[in-house]
């Protein structure tokens, strides 16, 4: 167990209930003497806290004071200032997002594929792609849709959870970082889970096991420990995650735009990348439809979100020919960042409300 170099017990809470948070020691040199063999403790949240009103979530390193060890309880005394907050689920520190898909079984669908990866980036959060399920197609397949998702930007890792293949790459790249499992129903989320962690006892494949799951760990958000380091949490699957990016952002989070972006520069620098003139993102791409999608999509929730705001909002009417018209916003880059911000730290939250549903 760590002791701070002040001599402060640190560790991790990973789970709440009710009142308790369920706090993970740290393990390090500095052994104590652990009389139950359990490195947690559960713990109450000092009064202190309460009267500042420091909330605590899973994920936050704390500082205990009192550890009775005997009894395996203890009182949270202070919380480090978290380094990235996810409200959706609710985890602080989340260091990354771990993107399953399979490559079969269900199908790999580019679109849905496409708006996982716009939500996992949207995040800003390192975003790492396993494409599951290997064992069912053959290598020809699998170099046709690794050239794809690399020109798209993204290097994945093909896994077999059946066959334990590069199950142990995984497991490094968990190593001693928190992550959140995302991905679509049925590609194998929880079988990998298992595999990481053989005692997480997740139920595989069964309606009932995810039923009670999803219900169950939208309220309750719990780490999993895994065997060589790091925390690792589920979300239950989902199949189209809400996009809720603003129309200028959206582009940043198609990697393989950055690159155009990089070297070019767009005439206006308010540019949609539509048919606006001397646009160096409008193109040969294969997931520009993809953009106009996603962008028509933000577009329409902006003049919503507007129009509730302020029903004489400052949305411009733009005829888009044919009879056709539209509402665009006007583009004020501060106060679309303000929004923005918070959106990217609440990005996974729909994950979770979905699953709800
Ligand atoms: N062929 C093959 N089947 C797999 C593999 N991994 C998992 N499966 C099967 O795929 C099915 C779905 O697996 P789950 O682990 O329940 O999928 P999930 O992503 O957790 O699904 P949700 O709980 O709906 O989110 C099960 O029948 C698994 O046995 C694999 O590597 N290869
Ligand atoms: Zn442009």
């Amino acid at each position: 167990m760590k002791v701070s170099p002040n001599g402060q017990l640190l560790g991790t809470v990973v789970a709440v209930q009710a009142n308790f948070y369920k706090v993970q020691l740290d393990v390090g040199n500095q052994e104590i003497n652990f009389p139950l063999g359990s490195s947690f403790l559960l713990c109450t949240r000092r009064t202190r806290l309460k009267k500042i009103g420091q909330q605590v979530m899973v994920g936050d390193r704390v500082v205990i004071e009192e550890p009775d060890w005997s009894g395996g309880r203890g009182a949270i005394a202070d919380v480090i200032p978290r380094q990235t907050q996810l409200d959706r689920p609710p985890i602080a520190n989340t260091n990354q997002i771990l993107l399953v898909f399979a490559v079969a079984d269900p199908p790999l669908e580019p679109y849905q594929l496409s708006r996982f990866l716009i939500k996992a980036e949207s995040t800003e959060l390192d975003v790492f792609l396993c494409l599951n399920k290997s064992d069912l197609v053959s290598l020809e397949v699998k170099e046709e849709i690794s050239d794809r998702l690399l020109a798209w930007g993204y290097q994945p890792l093909f896994i077999s959870v059946k066959n334990e293949m590069n199950i142990d790459q995984v497991a490094k790249y968990l190593n001693n970082k928190i992550t959140v499992i995302a991905g679509p129903s049925g590609v194998g989320k929880s079988s990998l889970i298992n595999a990481l962690i053989p005692n997480a006892n997740l139920r595989v494949g069964e309606v009932s096991g995810k039923l009670a799951r999803g219900r169950h760990t939208t309220r309750h958000v719990e780490l999993f420990e895994l065997p060589h380091g790091g925390l690792l949490a589920d979300t239950p699957g989902f199949n189209q995650p809400d996009l809720d990016c603003t129309p200028e952002e959206l582009v940043h989070y198609f990697p393989e735009v950055k690159q155009r972006l990089a070297v070019g520069n767009c005439r206006f620098s308010d540019c949609l990348h539509r048919d606006e003139p001397d646009c160096v993102v409008r193109g040969d791409w294969e997931r520009y439809q993809h953009y106009l999608e996603f962008l028509d999509e933000a577009i329409a929730r902006q003049t919503q979100l507007h129009q509730q705001a302020d029903p004489e909002s400052n949305m411009k009417l733009k005829s888009k020919g044919k009879g056709q018209s539209q509402y665009e916003p006007k583009l004020e880059s501060k106060k679309y960042r303000r929004v923005s911000r918070k959106t990217q730290l609440q990005a996974l939250q729909d994950l979770y409300q979905e699953s709800e549903d």
